[in-house]
């Protein structure tokens, strides 16, 4: 076998280096491009990308609808970067943190013309590297030559597709007696996929019947609201039912996935808290950052179910979504289990939004 990386490996690579500032190479066909996120990349980088040619700032059509730009290209739109746009300008067309004191960011050109394809792919990137999702583009002439000079992680989008639409394999790694105060009988499982993301964990409770639906809970990481006690959400009293009411029952399973923010990471959740404090609320201000109202991909949950030979729930929760996607993914719900608890004066605006926008059942 090679030691060169394989592919999944390559993209987990990207995501690091993204994070860190540094560039990748995305090639396809004929074509190449250098690829920056925009939100840790650096003005010195940025002044040799324009040595390649035109740099494009890539954001997703949702940032795109706020900055009154056309979105040519469906989900994403190629933004010409004006010539005597910097690091800083850039920054300010990816983050809406100033859109309310500095709103006069365009008019803003975008591109119509050839391919978005690597385009859409530094997108997914950015995304999953957990960073505002916007990147700094610019073809180069031998993509190859370039990523080989200067070290840099290359990804060809033909051979990426695959990886990016299906979900990674998951190893069980250990599982352990962790006693509760909900429930003495507990233990804890840890998952880890094979494309170098985030762990899961799954708390299950007793010795439940693998051949009966299984009271289940698809918990998504909360710091602030599960560790912090923070009354903007109801995540923590949500955490804290569920295992009482498994502690009850004397069995059942809660996934706690680390999906933090739906999806978004704590700091882009971070900023969104931001925005609705300028007024906006929770799914406007996702859709301003560039993000869609719920980025969480929950084929994970099922897969773990599966995984620990579960086939049927009952499933503790509001979330009508929640209930689809495990159906779809073949784990049947043959209960829905409200799960209302944790209302307070902080979050009754953000459970409303819930309940009106993302159909959350009351
Ligand atoms: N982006 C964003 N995420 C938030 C906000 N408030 C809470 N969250 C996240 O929302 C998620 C809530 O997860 P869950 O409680 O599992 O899901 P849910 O969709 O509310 O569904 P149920 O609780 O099962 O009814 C967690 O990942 C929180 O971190 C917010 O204002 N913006
Ligand atoms: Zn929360």
């Amino acid at each position: 076998m090679s030691l060169a990386p394989s592919l999944m490996e390559l993209l987990a690579r990207a995501r690091a280096d993204l994070r860190m500032g540094v560039p990748v190479v995305l090639t396809g066909g004929d074509e190449g491009v250098l690829v920056m996120a925009a939100e840790t990349g650096s003005q010195a980088r940025l002044q040799r990308f324009r040595r390649e040619g035109e740099v494009d700032l890539v954001l997703t059509a949702r940032r795109a609808e706020t900055l009154k730009a056309r979105a040519y290209d469906g989900d994403v739109a190629r933004v010409v970067l004006p010539r005597r746009a910097d690091m800083a300008a850039v920054q300010g067309l990816a983050d809406p943190k100033d859109d309310l004191t500095k709103p006069m960011k365009g008019p803003l050109t975008t591109r119509r013309e050839g391919n978005a394809t690597l385009h859409r792919l530094a997108i997914t990137l950015t995304k999953s590297a957990r960073l505002l999702p916007a990147a700094l583009v610019v073809p180069v002439s031998d993509p190859r030559g370039v990523a080989l000079r200067s070290v840099l992680t290359r990804i060809d989008a033909i051979e990426a597709a695959p990886y990016l639409l299906t979900l990674a394999r998951l190893d069980h790694v250990v599982s352990a007696r962790v006693p509760l105060r909900a429930a003495e009988n507990a233990r804890l499982h840890i998952f880890r996929p094979e494309d170098g993301s985030d762990e899961h964990y799954a708390i299950e409770i007793g010795r439940p019947d693998r051949s009966a639906p299984v009271l289940a809970r698809l918990h998504s990481a909360c710091f602030t609201g599960d560790l912090l006690g923070s009354l903007k959400c109801d995540c923590g009293p949500q955490l804290n039912a569920a295992l009482a009411k498994m502690g009850q029952e004397g069995s059942g399973v809660l996934l706690y996935l680390n999906q933090e923010g739906r999806g978004i990471g704590l700091a882009n959740k971070m900023r969104a808290y931001a925005l609705q404090d300028q007024g906006f609320d929770t799914v406007e201000a996702n859709h301003r950052l560039g993000f869609e109202d719920d980025e969480r991909d929950f084929r994970l949950g099922a897969e773990i179910l599966r995984r620990m030979g579960f086939g049927g729930v009952r499933l503790l929760t509001n979330n009508p979504a929640k209930i689809a996607m495990m159906e779809r993914c073949g784990i049947s719900v043959a209960e829905r289990v409200p799960l209302r608890v944790g209302e307070n004066p902080f979050n009754e605006a953000y459970l409303a939004t819930k309940a009106a926008k993302s159909g959350h059942l009351l």
